[in-house]
């Protein structure tokens, strides 16, 4: 899902525009489908959050429908709350149980997640068909049409035009989030999770924060439902619901929290179709026919756009992207840099590694390997293939979990502890497979890279409004770094359309946007030209000079010899050698280990 653009004002106004004029040129029996389509369309804006944004299906979005829609049910009628704090209260409500299940089913991924929510509806729907409380198979009714200041909004018209700035505003809501911190952070999982970890997105706590306002989206649905048609029954949160919101999200695609609302209309008027016209091409077909076409029609939807009617859209308003300058050089310049009040003295320890052991299965990868490393300086970690070095970057970033031994950094002990831990700490790292967040521009790689140095949470980022001044900086932030590392002219370009070796070069800017005292970089000059090679070790020293700690996993042993204050050489998992790279070169163990024969 990609976020907001300056093109999106004018979209707005045709809506707001849209949605005042429809009643008053519409039937009232069109109306009735845009007020479904309206109330519907609120659950679908959260699953296409949920979907697009976040990455994860659900195909139990109604049972949060149903949860608000009891609630509102209950409050009104039986406990005479009025509307509006009933309303907060049945969204809360269908938050609150979003949160407790979504602790649990959020840690499962792709298709267990699909069929836990999945159990989530058939659950609600049989918990409110054994309970008394809530009605059992009748359900919950009389609840009223609205009334505010002596206005009863009980025509289709008035109740379209009271539920139109609501979903205006949800949209609204839904947009700010796509677009801010809070989205680009997602999108960048969606992209590579490690990465987006390594950088300080804490992927478990944002996607939980997506499925509960999710839910407030389904739990606003039921509120506006119940006071339409006045009952609420089991049935609210059935499966054929939860397939309509569904379908509602996929054919206006996921790309797009508007495509929710395009997509509930096209829906409710293709279930008013179906509904009339199935019959009379199947004389026989009874009750719930529309289904049918809905099965059919996502199928279709899946096959042949699966980005929906936003993808349509999108295709047909694509502009060409302009050609890029020359790259930029950067200005020959030796001085320290991204130095850091409060970064430990040169020399302090940084990171503490001890007795670090990985098996996998019979393989033992890393075996007892133990080093330091302080603050200014350039550790390089070289041994031949399968040596164990990624294994060992893999461990101490949290990517993986050592079988035995510890990892401490700033004296605090980390291993074990998911990659964003790593970054909080202060440390990142780069990847020897690239893990470029392709869907994004070059800036917006990096500005993923200040996710820490921003704070706008998902509700500041839904409302816009204060987070932009950090928005503004953090673009500026990343101008500079992305000059660096001379990627100016291509700060606009999708990275995924960067070459090999200039890829490698926006992994480190993004790197050191979190502004690390410890950097990790996994074969940093693979793929890059000569320039670029020279360009990136004088880089190294500057960062150096600035009191970062490096440590280099290099295959180009002479350059990583020139550079590096000390080496540290893996061979078959264990350390061999570690040392001033003139004490390594001559090493006898790892002059064998390297060529194979005796020194
Ligand atoms: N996920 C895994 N499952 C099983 N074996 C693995 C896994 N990751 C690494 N290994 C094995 O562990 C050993 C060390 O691999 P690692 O990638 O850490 O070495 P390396 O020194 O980084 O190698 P290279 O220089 O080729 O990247 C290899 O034998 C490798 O096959």
């Amino acid at each position: 899902m990609t976020g907001a653009r300056r093109g999106e004002l004018p979209a707005f106004a045709a809506l707001a525009l849209l949605l005042a004029v429809f009643p008053l040129v519409a039937p009232d029996s069109v109306v009735n489908v845009g007020v479904y389509a309206l109330t519907y369309g609120l659950a679908a804006i959260g699953l296409t959050l949920l979907m697009g944004l976040a990455g994860q299906v659900s195909l139990g979005q109604a049972a949060f429908f149903a949860v608000g829609g009891y609630g509102q049910a209950l409050l009104v009628t039986r406990y005479e709350v009025p509307m509006v704090v009933a309303a907060g209260a049945s969204v809360g409500l269908a938050m609150l149980v979003a949160l407790l299940v979504g602790l649990p089913l959020l840690r499962l991924r792709g298709h267990y997640l699909a069929l836990a929510t999945l159990g989530l509806g058939i659950i609600v729907t049989v918990a409110a068909t054994e309970s008394s409380y809530l009605g059992a198979t009748s359900g919950l009714y009389g609840v009223g049409k609205p009334a505010f200041g002596g206005r009863r909004y009980d025509s289709p018209a008035e109740y379209f035009w009271l539920l139109a700035p609501v979903v205006f505003v949800a949209l609204l809501v839904a947009r700010n989030v796509v677009a801010g911190r809070v989205g680009r952070a997602l999108g960048a999982v969606n992209d590579s999770e490690v990465a987006a970890e390594c950088l300080g997105v804490n992927t478990f706590r944002l996607r939980l924060q997506v499925f509960v306002l999710s839910a407030g989206y389904a739990g606003l649905a039921g509120v506006a439902y119940v006071h339409w048609i006045g009952v609420v029954n089991p049935n609210a949160a059935n499966f054929p619901l939860s397939v309509e919101f569904l379908l509602m999200s996929v054919l206006g695609g996921l790309g797009s929290v508007w495509g929710a609302v395009v997509g509930a209309f096209a829906v409710e008027l293709l279930d008013e179709g179906l509904r009339y016209g199935i019959p009379l091409v199947i004389p026989d077909a009874v009750g719930e026919v529309q289904l049918i076409g809905f099965g059919v029609v996502l199928t279709a939807v899946i096959l042949f756009i699966p980005g929906g009617l936003h993808q349509i859209v999108k295709r047909m308003s694509r502009r060409p992207t302009p050609p890029t300058e020359d790259p930029t050089v950067p200005a020959e310049d030796d001085s320290p840099l991204l130095p850091r009040t409060g970064r430990p003295e040169p020399g302090t320890v940084l990171l503490e590694v001890r007795d670090l052991t990985r098996h996998f299965g019979g393989v033992t990868a890393v075996d007892g390997v133990s080093f330091d490393v302080a603050a200014g300086e350039i550790l390089a970690l070289i041994g031949p293939n399968g040596a164990g070095k990624t294994t060992c970057f893999n461990m101490i970033s949290g990517v993986l979990a050592p079988s035995a031994g510890s990892v401490r950094l700033g004296g605090e002990r980390i291993d074990g502890r998911k990659p964003h831990v790593f970054a909080r700490h202060r440390a990142t790292r780069t990847f020897q497979n690239l893990q470029i967040f392709r869907s994004a521009t070059v800036r917006g790689n990096v500005a993923v890279g200040r996710h820490l140095r921003s704070r706008a949470g998902m509700l500041r980022g839904a409302l816009v409004l204060p987070a932009r001044g950090e928005e503004r900086r953090l673009h500026e932030r990343a101008d500079d770094l992305l000059a660096l590392v001379g990627l100016t002219a291509e700060a606009d370009r999708p990275a995924a359309d960067l070459p090999f070796g200039r890829q490698r070069l926006l992994e480190i800017a993004r790197a050191l946007a979190v502004e690390p005292d410890l950097l990790l970089l996994d074969e940093p000059m693979a793929g890059l030209s000569g320039g670029e090679r020279r360009e990136l070790v004088r880089l190294l020293r500057r960062l150096r000079a600035g009191g970062m700690a490096v440590v280099l996993v290099e295959h180009d042993v002479e350059a990583v010899l020139a550079l590096a204050d000390r080496v540290a050489v893996l061979d078959d998992g264990r350390l061999i050698a570690l040392g001033k790279p003139d004490e390594v070169r001559t090493d006898p163990a790892v002059v064998t280990a390297y060529l194979g024969v005796d020194a």
